[in-house]
């Protein structure tokens, strides 16, 4: 459906953005994961066709949409990291607003979308005194008024709290069984229940393209935890990747920790969180390029 093929973006002589990354996207959720800087929104900004790559084709359906950006324009949604809402429109207002601009008549559909994002009661307040997560919702809400078939949302939870953060992430999983959802973050857990795909970016390089069973299975055997004395800690940590310490009682350490073999005597292998499992997979590639 979209395919990514060798891409670079480079902005002047000396930054590369994006450095040939290829993929091939189909439906369900894929996440765009990186550190700030990483790539992520010139990526999406390049399937958005709101920037031309330097170099490369992106395809979607097989037609080139850096010659022909029309053919994904109408069958995309896109929410920016900042969407503002205006300070005198409510809701539905601003809905109206956005489907006025899209040509969108149907206003059974923006009733709709409203209720698909749980607004529907919120309607005639002025959306600027919404949370952050209703401001989001509301964002998704408007880039779904063309019933797209991409849907692009480029750091969708920053700034959300927790209840707000698992109900969106619950409205992109949804989207996501019958839509591309192609969202960015640096926020591991913000994907990993329900990406199907994750697309590792790292100073504008894709260094893996896998699901999250993969990274977790290559991540197995070596990820270990350890409880361990203060001085054996500091040994540990000069000489290992320790992920996670945490003080158990008074004089123990209990430690997570990335490396290809046992690291101390009695560590035991455990099972990866997809954070550590990314964490030991950045370390590889690192040790590998040194
Ligand atoms: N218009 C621009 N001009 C010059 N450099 C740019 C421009 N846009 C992005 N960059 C640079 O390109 C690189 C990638 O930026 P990008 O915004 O795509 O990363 P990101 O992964 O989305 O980061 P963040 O999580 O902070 O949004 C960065 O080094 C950034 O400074």
């Amino acid at each position: 459906m979209l395919e990514v093929r060798n891409v670079v973006k480079t902005y002047g002589r000396t930054v590369t953005a994006v450095a040939d990354v290829s993929l091939t996207l189909e439906r369900g959720v894929v996440g765009l994961i990186g550190h700030n800087g990483a790539g992520k929104t010139t990526l999406m900004q390049m399937i958005a066709t709101l920037t031309r790559p330097t170099r490369g084709q992106i395809l979607f359906d097989g037609v080139d949409i850096v010659k022909k950006p029309e053919a994904i324009r109408r069958r995309l949604g896109f929410l920016p990291q900042e969407l503002g809402v205006y300070p005198n429109l409510t809701a539905l207002e601003f809905m109206q607003y956005f489907a006025a601009l899209k040509g969108v008549r149907d206003s059974a559909r923006i009733r709709h979308l409203l209720e698909l994002v749980n607004l529907h009661d919120q309607a005639h307040r002025p959306a600027a005194s919404f949370s952050g997560g209703m401001q989001r919702r509301l964002g998704i809400a408007q880039a779904l008024l063309n019933d797209p078939d991409i849907l692009i949302v480029d750091e969708p939870t920053a700034g959300l709290d927790p209840e707000e953060r698992l109900r969106f992430r619950n409205l992109l999983a949804e989207l996501g069984f019958r839509k591309l959802v192609l969202l960015s973050t640096h926020i591991v857990s913000d994907v990993e229940s329900i990406a199907s795909q994750l697309a590792i970016l790292r100073a504008g390089r894709l260094i893996a393209f896998e699901t999250p069973e993969a990274i977790l299975q290559n991540a197995r055997g070596h990820i270990w935890s350890a409880q361990v004395a203060d001085e054996e800690y500091a040994e540990l940590r000069a000489r290992v990747h320790v992920l996670h310490a945490q003080r158990q009682g008074s004089d123990r350490i209990a430690l997570r920790i990335a490396h290809a073999q046992p690291p101390c005597p009695g560590a035991l292998a455990a099972e990866p969180s997809l954070e550590e499992a990314l964490m030991a997979q950045r370390y590889a590639v690192q040790e590998r390029a040194a």
